[in-house]
This record gives C-alpha cells, sequence and structure tokens, in this order.
C-alpha cells in the first residue's frame, strides 16, 4: 500500500533519496518522491484507488510504463535544490548530434515542402537529439536537483524499463502542463511558439515582444489550443481558453501559452483517459495527428521513445498532473540522450528551427553543467 507523507522525513536516509526513487516530480508548488515499484499487467490502471506513476512514449501505438510505487512521499519543498556546480557532473567525452544539425535543416526544409504540398496538413514538429557520453555514470538525483532550480518548470525523473540489462531514468524540466485534474476541475497549458532568451535584459526583452508579434508562432500555438479545446469539449462544461494567451519564461525559452480550464461533466472521469486522448498535442506532433505522425517517421530517423510523451501520477483520489516529457534526456549509465523539437508551419526558416533547438537544449546541457557548449 502507497503510504502519503506531508513532510521531509530526514530521519530515513535512502528512503526518500532521490537517486534511487522511481519517479520524481519537483515543481514549486509540491515534490513527490516515489520509491520502488510493483509493475502493472497492463490493465486500466485507474481501476484501482492506488497512486500510479508513469510514463507515455510518443507513439500512442505503444504501450505506456505505468507502476504502482511502493512508497509515495508529497510535500511543498520535500527536495533540496542543488545551487553548487561542478560536483558531481562527469566529464563528458563526446557529443554527437543526431541527425547533425544541417540534415535538421534538410529535414525542416522538406516538412516545408511537405506542408506545402499535401492537402490538409497544417504543422509538424520535428526533432533532432544529442547523444552524450560521458567518463562515469552520470548521477540523475543531482541533475533532477539542477533541473529543479527552474521555478517556472516541473523536474521530472521516471525509472523507464531497463534496456539490454540497463537501467534507464528519463529526466527532464518540462514548463509543458498536458493536464491537470483536481476534483471535477481540469486544466491544461500548452505552450508552443518560442524565442530564446538572452542575459541582456534589453534583448531579453525584445526577444519576448518579438515572440508576442510573431505571426507563425502565433499560427503554431493556435494550432495547439484549437486540439485541445476540441479533444476537452466533450468531456468538460465551462471549457474555456483567453482569446489572448501569455507569455512565460523558463531560465532559458520564452513561450507563447494558453491556460484552458473545464468542469467534468462526469466527475468521475479517468484522468489517464483524458491523457489518452489529448497525447500527442500539436505542440510535438503536429496537425492533423495522424499525418504528421507519418511525416515524423519518414523525416526524423531516430527513435524519440519517451521523448515528447507525457509523465505523471494519477493519486488515489483520481486526481494528478501530466506534463509533456520535453527538454529531458535518457540517461542510461554513462551515456545519455538529449531531445529537442520545434514546430514547422509554412514561414518556418530551417536556420531559425537549427537554433531554436539549439536553445531548448540549454535547459538539459546546463544542468548536466556543459552551459558554454554550442550545439
Ligand atoms: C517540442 C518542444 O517544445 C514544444 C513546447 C514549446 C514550444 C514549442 C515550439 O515552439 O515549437 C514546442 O511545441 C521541445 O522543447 O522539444
Amino acid at each position: 500500500m502507497a503510504s502519503f507523507m506531508t513532510a521531509p522525513d530526514e530521519r530515513v536516509p535512502g528512503r526518500w533519496d532521490l537517486s534511487s526513487s522511481s519517479f520524481a516530480f519537483l515543481a514549486a508548488a509540491e515534490d513527490i518522491v516515489c520509491h520502488g515499484l510493483r509493475p502493472r499487467d497492463g490493465t486500466d490502471p485507474v481501476a484501482r484507488p492506488v497512486f500510479i506513476a508513469g510514463a507515455l512514449p510518443f507513439d500512442r501505438t505503444r504501450a505506456g510504463h505505468f507502476f504502482v510505487p511502493e512508497e509515495v512521499r508529497r510535500g511543498r519543498g520535500l527536495v533540496r535544490r542543488e545551487m553548487a556546480a561542478g560536483t558531481a557532473a562527469p566529464p563528458v567525452l563526446s557529443i554527437e548530434p543526431r541527425p547533425s544539425p544541417a540534415d535538421y535543416g534538410r529535414a525542416v526544409a522538406r516538412a516545408l515542402a511537405a506542408l506545402e504540398g499535401a492537402a490538409g496538413l497544417r504543422k509538424v514538429v520535428l526533432a533532432r537529439s544529442l547523444r552524450l557520453l560521458a567518463a562515469e555514470p552520470f548521477d540523475p538525483a543531482w541533475i533532477l536537483r539542477r533541473l529543479a532550480r527552474d521555478g517556472a518548470a516541473t523536474a521530472f525523473g521516471v525509472a523507464l524499463p531497463a534496456r539490454a540489462g540497463q537501467p534507464r531514468r528519463l529526466v527532464g524540466a518540462s514548463p509543458e502542463l498536458l493536464i491537470e485534474k483536481r476534483g471535477t476541475r481540469v486544466l491544461s497549458h500548452p505552450l508552443a511558439g518560442s524565442a530564446r532568451r538572452d542575459r541582456d535584459p534589453a534583448l531579453d526583452r525584445a526577444a519576448a515582444e518579438g515572440l508576442a508579434r510573431s505571426d507563425k508562432d502565433r499560427r503554431e500555438h493556435e494550432l495547439v489550443v484549437e486540439a485541445i479545446l476540441d479533444t476537452l469539449a466533450p468531456w468538460c462544461r465551462d471549457l474555456a481558453a483567453p482569446k489572448v494567451g501569455d507569455l512565460i519564461s523558463t531560465d532559458s525559452m520564452w513561450h507563447l501559452g494558453t491556460r484552458i480550464e473545464g468542469t467534468l461533466k462526469v466527475p468521475e472521469a479517468p484522468l489517464l483517459d483524458l491523457v489518452r486522448a489529448l497525447h500527442p498535442t500539436p505542440a510535438v506532433c503536429g496537425t492533423p495527428r495522424a499525418e504528421a505522425a507519418r511525416l515524423i517517421a519518414d523525416l526524423e530517423g531516430f527513435e524519440r521513445d519517451f521523448f515528447a510523451g507525457a509523465v505523471g501520477y494519477v493519486d488515489e483520489a483520481g486526481d494528478g498532473r501530466w506534463m509533456v516529457s520535453i527538454r529531458c534526456a535518457e540517461i542510461a549509465g554513462a551515456a545519455a540522450v538529449l531531445y529537442a523539437g520545434a514546430g514547422i508551419v509554412p514561414g518556418s526558416d530551417p536556420v531559425a528551427e537549427i537554433a531554436e533547438t539549439a536553445a531548448k537544449f540549454r535547459a538539459m546541457l546546463d544542468a548536466l553543467d556543459l552551459d558554454r557548449k554550442e550545439v
């Protein structure tokens, strides 16, 4: 039976240690740290009143990874945010971009041609990856603490099923809320449309203002809001989104965002059904979804796996929160794969999309103490 505690218990060192956690969700409002897991048998996990954590892969035809932790701890400020640099990051021996930035630019150009040619295709999100090899194993707990310094994001760490005997973990800091459920209220806060932040305050403000004025970014964003409203409409009454979205900032990026809120018609509607209906939104896939997913499979040239999926939990009351799994990496020993994608619509520029994805890698690179690496 999962236990719930609202305060850190420092008297049991190791038990709430992040490095042995099966699931961690570190946010300004609340930290959740889980240990142990009881694998599920694939039946609908929301049917029983237990705490369920997990991750969905990008590919909606593939099974999600859900589990019931043995122990769940929740509390505000449960986990200390790590400020010190250089103490635990192993030296990184190599960084291999896959595809290369130039090939990614060519894929964006092909996506633009498809957007002009294919009837109905309006947006596709193309990603690229960085394969890192370090001299020693990465410490996911230390990375998580570093990621959690950004109060605008939820830092997450999920133990994934081992591959070839090697334990894997998805870690990241996502600013994008797929859906949250509290009682009968649901909230989604999609993001799409981006600009890199700047250390110079005047240039930073100019970047935000440029993003707010950008027609291309607005179109990219509106498709996501439209899709989420259409998906949630049958489930909700009082479904509302402001006509004008907001500008949100993480430590490294500006984004266009829109808060979408509604009240469930059926209060006990399972949160995981809503997650599955919404995922993947056009913030990570495209519009229409099936056509965009096909183009991604044709053009990207690597497996997204749990990148651009969703991570989150459903608690015993049926409430919970699922974040879009972006600004993340899969860590397996001394190897890490970092991911970043960008929405492509008519008017997108391949060179700008290379720069945008480079900027989106910053959250993970900075957490790994690679803040001076250009990618
Ligand atoms: C797909 C990613 O970001 C999404 C979220 C915010 C802004 C986005 C954009 O402007 O393209 C993307 O839709 C990513 O970070 O890998």
